[in-house]
This record gives C-alpha cells, sequence and structure tokens, in this order.
C-alpha cells in the first residue's frame, strides 16, 4: 500500500504554509521528517494523515485519492499520534488504548477477546501494562504519550504517523519507542527533533524549510554540514561510521561566534 503526496499546497487563511510537496512513502520505510520550528511538518503530517484536506494537489492512498476513503477506512490504515494530544475524558490508560480499535467494531463486529488481545500488546510494546487501569489525568506527560502511541498501535494501521513521538519521554523510553517501531510492520513516517535519532533510525529523512520540501534522501545524504547551517543555522561536524551510519557533533559557542 502506498501513501503519495502530488505537489500539496495547504494554506491557513492566505498565507500558504505547505508549499507545492511531493513525497511518496515507501512502503515499510522509516522516513523522518526534520525541520526547524515552524518549517511545517506538524500540517503536513496532518495532510498525510487525511486530517487536513490540502488546497491543491493531491493525497494519495493506495492509489486512491484520500477524499474517496471513508473516515473509518482511513483509521485503519493510519494510524496518528498527534503532539499535545490531551482528553478530558474520565478513562482509564486501558480504555484510552481501546479507542484504537473503535473503527473495526460494528453491530455486526462486536468488542472480542481478539480487541482485548491486542489492546494488552499495544499496552506492553510501550511498557505500560502495569499502569493500565490508573487515570489518564493522573499520568506523567510521558506515560500519556506512551498511551496515545499504544492506542495508534491497537488500530493496526499500516502506516504510522508520529508528530515528535519522543516529546516527554526519558532517554530509555525514548530510545525504545523509535526501537519498537522501527521494528513494527508498519511503515513509519515521524517528525523528529533530534537529528542523531533521525540518523539512528530513520530509513529515509525528508527536511523542509518555510513549507518547502528542501531534500530527501538518506540520513547521509541529507545530514551534511552545509543542509545544517543552511536549513538550521547551526554548525555541526558529520561523523561517519563504517557502515555509513552519521553522527552530528554540534559546535558549541555558536552564540559568541554570530555575535563577532
Ligand atoms: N491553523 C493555523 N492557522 C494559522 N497558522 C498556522 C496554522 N497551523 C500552522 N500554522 C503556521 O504554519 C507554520 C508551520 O506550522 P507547523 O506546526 O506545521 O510547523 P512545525 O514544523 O511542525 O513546527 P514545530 O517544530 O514548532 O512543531 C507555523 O508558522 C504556524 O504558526
Amino acid at each position: 500500500m502506498t501513501l503519495e503526496l502530488c505537489d500539496i499546497v495547504w494554506s491557513a487563511g492566505f498565507r500558504k504554509i505547505i508549499k507545492n510537496v511531493s513525497l511518496r512513502v515507501k512502503p515499510g520505510e522509516f522516513l523522518g521528517l526534520i525541520g526547524p520550528n515552524g518549517s511545517g511538518k506538524t500540517s503536513l503530517m496532518s495532510v498525510l494523515a487525511g486530517i487536513r484536506p490540502p488546497d491543491q494537489g493531491r493525497a494519495m492512498l493506495a492509489g486512491q485519492d484520500m477524499k474517496k476513503h471513508g473516515r473509518r477506512k482511513l483509521a485503519r490504515q493510519i494510524g496518528f499520534v498527534e503532539q499535545q494530544a490531551d482528553t478530558t475524558d474520565r478513562l482509564t490508560a486501558r480504555e484510552a488504548v481501546a479507542l484504537g480499535r473503535t473503527p473495526y467494531l460494528s453491530m455486526l463486529s462486536p468488542w472480542s477477546e481478539r480487541d482485548d488481545a491486542i489492546v494488552e500488546r499495544a499496552l506492553g510494546d510501550v511498557d505500560m501494562t502495569h499502569l493500565a487501569d490508573r487515570f489518564w489525568h493522573t499520568l506523567s506527560g510521558g506515560e500519556k504519550q506512551r498511551v496515545h502511541i499504544a492506542r495508534a498501535l491497537a488500530q493496526e494501521p499500516k502506516f504510522l504517523l508520529l508528530d515528535e513521538p519522543t516529546n516527554h519521554l526519558d532517554i530509555r523510553h525514548q530510545l525504545g519507542l523509535l526501537e519498537l517501531v522501527r521494528e513494527l510492520p508498519v511503515t513509519v513516517v515521524a517528525a523528529l527533533h533530534d537529528l542523531n535519532h533521525a540518523a539512528m533510525y530513520c530509513d529515509r529523512i525528508a527536511m523542509m524549510r518555510d513549507g518547502e520540501l528542501v531534500g530527501i534522501g538518506s540520513p547521509a545524504d541529507i545530514l551534511t554540514s552545509e543542509n545544517l547551517r543552511d536549513v538550521f543555522g547551526v554548525d555541526a561536524t558529520i561523523e561517519h561510521g563504517p557502515n555509513g551510519e552519521c553522527t552530528v557533533r554540534y559546535h558549541t559557542g555558536m552564540k559568541k561566534d554570530r555575535a563577532a
């Protein structure tokens, strides 16, 4: 199954936020989306998730315009974990994860033991089994984030879209989460701020600046000193390992250099 954007424009009011972006997500890949604050990552993810219909261009799932897929069908194929999503409902963690099964339930297909098993597995995947009966409002920011991801996993999507999924997580859970999603039999698109995490886990990286897609390719192709200076305004050296892996080493004293 494919997910593809063709020459997408999305505007808020009169301002173009996403500017003529074309992108084909390859089946099975882990695609990272990087870019400075306000460069359009969240907006692009929302278009990819089918939440924001583009003003121009086409967002396609399985070769068909997303507008033609119903919400329920989209929800079975695409799990989207938004930034800072919250709920005021009085739910336990387990009940919040169970919401992920909604697109599969109907009068003819009521809740079953299989749904229970999927919910328990999703809770286990994000290391939240021991907190499954806790109420949502009592969870920490990181625990809530893990519940959101479990809810998306319970959707059993083909595409998992994660908007800054490691926000709020401690380093063990950041690495654990990225390792988990890389191992899952799903296609992942994740907006990431940590460029070394993008280098470690992504098959490809797409880089945005001011609403435009300015590059897409392997971590080594995208994470260059020139790109980091031009797009992020930081000075860094990229170290390359023997197997093509790369590590970003940021230079300190940037403020002083700029002032000079
Ligand atoms: N509904 C909206 N109305 C007006 N402006 C918007 C709207 N949504 C996004 N924007 C603007 O569009 C630009 C891109 O926002 P977006 O949230 O997509 O960026 P981002 O790359 O995800 O940023 P960050 O890294 O800070 O999360 C920003 O300047 C933002 O203020």
